[in-house]
């Protein structure tokens, strides 16, 4: 066992960003915090988000950590586990990828190994078997992903003018949940339509060409079908379009709405809010950017926004 005591900050994250479907993601700066020691038997304590999470071995923190055991073959050691969570769970903003990702990164530290991000992807896929909040959990930034027999990514610089104003409703959505209402099988158009869309997203943020945004998040592969699961959809979107937004669109598998702003965020963020409101749903927002540092080692213990 490596040194007795650690705290590890992970950020949020959104993906999809539209078109983008299981293949962008953003990192931002918004933050869980993990502190562990190794313990005579697993302890939990919960600050903040998620405290309706098990506070045992069925806490997803406790299952990547002890699958890291048994694949690399090493006697599980518990842990007293401190979480200090800013990030909501089951809105679309990377809560559960957070845990996956300390998990991963705290027994690298404790068993004293350095894995490589294939190793490290290899055991978080166990438990979300998508890459898009995973890997800017990791790394931070602006990440494209691609899965094959092994997932390839490119890191981008993401345009530090634009804020990412996220408007989360006060109800919860399993990705489990968003996901089942999905078609397995689309039309040609339609993928043609996402590739268009997703092609122009990644060209406009490298040249800071914010012009065609608008047009680049929309999608067919997902937000339609997502959006009945979702109260007043496309009024939410529309009064952040109204209020100056330039990029609307479900963050990851909802039910959290992410714009894009050049300037206006409080305007925009409150009119995502009021229009969730119409529907009888209470909403917050904030505004972000994004973090392009990813999970970092802290001396700061579970503290911190
Ligand atoms: N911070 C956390 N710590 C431990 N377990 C978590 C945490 N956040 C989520 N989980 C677990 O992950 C499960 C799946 O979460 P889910 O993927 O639905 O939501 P999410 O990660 O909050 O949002 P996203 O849609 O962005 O993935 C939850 O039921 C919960 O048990
Ligand atoms: N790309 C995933 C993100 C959720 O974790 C989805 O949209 O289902």
């Amino acid at each position: 066992m490596g040194q007795d005591y650690a705290t590890l900050r992970v950020p949020a994250s959104t993906s999809n960003l539209g078109a983008g479907f299981d293949t962008f993601g953003l990192a931002l700066n918004l933050y869980n915090y993990f502190t562990a020691q190794p313990w005579d038997r697993w302890e939990f304590e919960i600050v903040g988000e998620g405290q309706e999470l098990p506070q045992n071995e069925e806490n997803l923190f406790a299952r990547v950590y002890l699958k890291a055991c048994e694949l690399f073959s090493q006697k599980p050691i518990p842990l007293k586990v401190k979480m200090k969570n800013h990030i909501p769970t089951a809105r679309g903003l990377g809560s559960s990828a957070t845990a996956i990702v300390s998990a991963i990164k705290l027994w690298e530290h404790f068993y004293q190994r350095t894995l490589s991000l294939e190793e490290r992807l290899r055991i978080a896929f166990e438990f979300e078997p998508h890459p898009d909040n995973l890997l800017p959990a990791f790394l931070g930034g602006f990440l494209v992903c691609a899965v094959g027999e092994r997932v390839h990514y490119q890191r981008l610089d993401f345009p530090e003018e634009l804020k990412v104003v996220v408007c989360i409703p006060d109800f919860e959505l399993s990705t489990k949940k968003a996901r089942e209402v999905l078609r397995q099988e689309v039309s040609l158009k339609d993928a043609v339509y996402n590739i268009q869309r997703a092609s122009l997203l990644v060209v406009s943020l490298c040249k800071r060409d914010y012009q065609g945004l608008r047009e680049a998040v929309k999608d067919r592969l997902h937000q339609p079908y997502r959006k009945s699961l979702i109260p007043n959809f496309d009024k939410v979107l529309e009064s952040a379009y109204s209020e100056g937004a330039l990029a609307v669109f479900l963050s990851g598998a909802g039910p959290t709405i992410a714009s894009f702003c050049l300037e206006g965020e409080d305007k925009v963020g409150n009119a995502m809010v009021y229009a969730f409101q119409e529907a009888g749903i209470s909403a917050k927002y904030l505004s972000l950017k994004v973090d392009k540092e990813g999970a970092i080692f802290t001396t700061t213990p579970a503290s911190g926004g």
